[in-house]
């Protein structure tokens, strides 16, 4: 039986997002998510990379035929007309994607994470949006020490997205993740029961 309920999970770069998401999908429930979605659309083989290098370039490609993904980071992101270039290409596709996860979905409810769900025709898929929140020094640190990612790269990719109070103002759920990662154990427990009530409530 597919998902009764899509629970949306948002919030910027190092918000927090896969440590809730993969605390959730420990309960046996369906992830989708949206940046590995991004990833399939641009596998060799695929006509979005060929689109994707016929624009850029050859130079664009690693030598095995691959997506350079470094590169093309630090091109969309120092340019704003490239940016939207790219977005215009893959987010049909990435949204494409994810419809055909959710549907193959079987778990009571599932997710979509999705860095864009509120800037993209993404929110559409989700039931209710659950934005996972910490202020922006705490986003550059923590995408710093996960990421070779510089400070400037960090904040350019942030500018890029929506702000912080834009994207709490359209939130059903807010969860505060400034705390230890012990804590965001029990806060997921308890979405998780909440989420698989709303989901028995939406069957019936
Ligand atoms: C530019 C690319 C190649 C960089 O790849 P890379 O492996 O370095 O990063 P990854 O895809 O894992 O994204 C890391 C984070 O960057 C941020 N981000 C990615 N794309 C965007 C974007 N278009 N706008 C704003 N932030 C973005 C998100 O917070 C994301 O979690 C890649 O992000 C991409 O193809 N982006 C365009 C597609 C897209 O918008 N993806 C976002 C999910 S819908
Ligand atoms: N409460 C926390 N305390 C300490 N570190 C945390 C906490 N939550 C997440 N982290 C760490 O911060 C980094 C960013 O978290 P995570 O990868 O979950 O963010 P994200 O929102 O999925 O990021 P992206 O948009 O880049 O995909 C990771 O290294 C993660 O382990």
């Amino acid at each position: 039986m597919p998902a009764s309920l899509v629970v949306g999970v948002t919030g910027g770069i190092g918000s927090g997002k896969s440590a809730l998401t993969e605390r959730l999908a420990a309960h046996g429930i369906a992830v989708v998510d949206a940046d590995l979605a991004s990833r399939v659309i641009v596998e060799p083989g695929r006509p979005a990379l060929v689109a994707i290098a016929e624009h850029f370039g050859a130079d664009i490609l690693n030598s095995d035929g691959a997506l350079d993904r470094a590169a093309l980071r630090a091109q969309v992101f120092a340019d704003p007309e490239q940016r939207r270039w790219l977005e215009a290409l893959t987010h049909p596709l990435i949204g494409e994607e994810i419809r055909a996860q959710l549907a193959a979905a079987e778990s009571p409810y599932a997710v979509l994470v999705s860095p864009l769900l509120l800037e993209s025709a993404q929110r559409q898929l989700a039931d209710l949006v659950v934005v996972v929140d910490v202020p922006e020094e705490v986003q550059v640190q923590r995408t710093m020490a996960r990421d070779a990612n510089d400070e400037a790269q960090v904040r350019r990719i942030m500018a890029a997205q929506m702000t912080r109070a834009q994207r709490l103002e359209q939130a059903d759920i807010v969860v505060d993740n400034t705390r230890p990662l012990a804590e965001l154990d029990s806060l997921a427990e308890e979405l998780h029961r909440e989420f698989l009530a709303r989901a028995e409530a939406a069957r019936s």
